[in-house]
């Protein structure tokens, strides 16, 4: 027997188990089968499996769990930076530390938990809190999986500090391929992006969909909040939508860069994409009290469906 969504108990829902080094995970599950893993070791999803059990997120192979290294895959939340060009380590430093669970957490104002599992999970500034970054701040990600199978990620960053902070945030998603040269990705046509194999020069896309033949390290500015990629081969398409970040980033390290990764295999890179929702160009400021959010949610249907998930003229 089915569970109808109007008896559905997001908290029977959910498990928490172990990984190898001791750190709490927490496992998602839908009605239909579906599920969605998140690691407290930087609130990471590490993945998401449709009701076919099939994995949608990419993992390394070679992917190192200890800490602090983040591990190479999923989805990774990085804040209060995204990329290298500051002193705070690459990506910041939010996933590489142990979240907690918040069990009451603050009302979010659109309140869709109906019919979905979901966990909250907070990150609070530590006792050897970075002296690159010493502000006061609350961390807040909730991530629910839906009975659709949706994944959404809805993160909430406040200021509990007596001055104005800035950042950087991104959802860094490794998403699982059939192979790289099969896949197009539509929402970013003539679009000004930041060229990060050539300084961060800014050029602009041209009409098509963009198709995948050498390393890709771009940041695609002011992009609509509704982006598709279509895997051609698995039939299958993600519908990524986006709130509160304006930007896309779209990486592949293709073969030179993933031979000289220890924690990636030399031809991984076929079986992936990251398609990160994130503000990269600009700094958000958030002054004292103050509170931002940014929302990413994710679809994988078969792509003879995608028409209906996916309108490019959604923004
Ligand atoms: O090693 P990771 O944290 O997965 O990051 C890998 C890559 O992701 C980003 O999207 C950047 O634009 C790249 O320059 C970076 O090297």
């Amino acid at each position: 027997m089915g569970h109808s969504s109007a008896v559905w108990d997001h908290r029977a829902a959910i498990e928490l188990i172990k990984d190898w080094n001791g750190i709490d995970q927490v496992v998602l599950r839908n009605p239909q089968g579906a599920s969605a893993r998140v690691s407290l070791h930087g609130g990471r999803v590490i993945s998401w499996r449709n009701d076919l059990g099939e994995e949608l997120l990419f993992s390394s192979s070679k992917a190192i769990f200890k800490s602090p290294k983040a591990m190479r895959g999923g989805i990774s939340i990085c804040f209060p930076q995204f990329g290298n060009c500051s002193s705070i380590e690459q990506q910041g430093f939010a996933r590489n530390k142990i979240w907690m669970i918040e069990d009451d957490a603050p009302p979010l104002l659109k309140n869709d938990i109906r019919g979905k599992s979901f966990i909250d999970l907070l990150l609070k500034p530590g006792e050897e809190e970075p002296k690159c970054w010493p502000h006061g701040f609350e961390l807040r990600l909730r991530v629910s999986l839906a009975s659709d199978g949706n994944l959404a990620l809805i993160s909430r960053v406040r200021n509990i500090n007596g001055k104005p902070f800035s950042f950087l945030f991104g959802y860094h998603t490794y998403l699982s391929l059939s192979d790289i040269s099969e896949v197009r990705l539509e929402g970013l046509e003539t679009l000004d992006y930041l060229d990060n194999l050539c300084q961060r020069e800014r050029f602009t896309e041209q009409g098509d969909a963009l198709t995948f033949e050498s390393e890709v390290d771009r940041v695609y500015l002011c992009s609509p909040n509704c982006i598709a990629v279509l895997d051609h081969e698995r039939k299958r398409t993600y519908v990524i939508r986006k709130e509160g970040l304006p930007d896309v980033v779209v990486w592949n390290p293709w073969e030179k860069k993933s031979k000289a990764m220890t924690d990636f295999g030399d031809e991984e890179y076929k079986q992936m994409l990251c398609v990160d929702g994130a503000a990269v160009e600009k700094l958000i400021t958030l002054k004292p009290g103050e509170e931002w959010t940014g929302r990413l949610e994710l679809a994988a249907v078969p792509s003879s469906f995608c028409s209906d998930y996916f309108d490019p003229q959604l923004k």
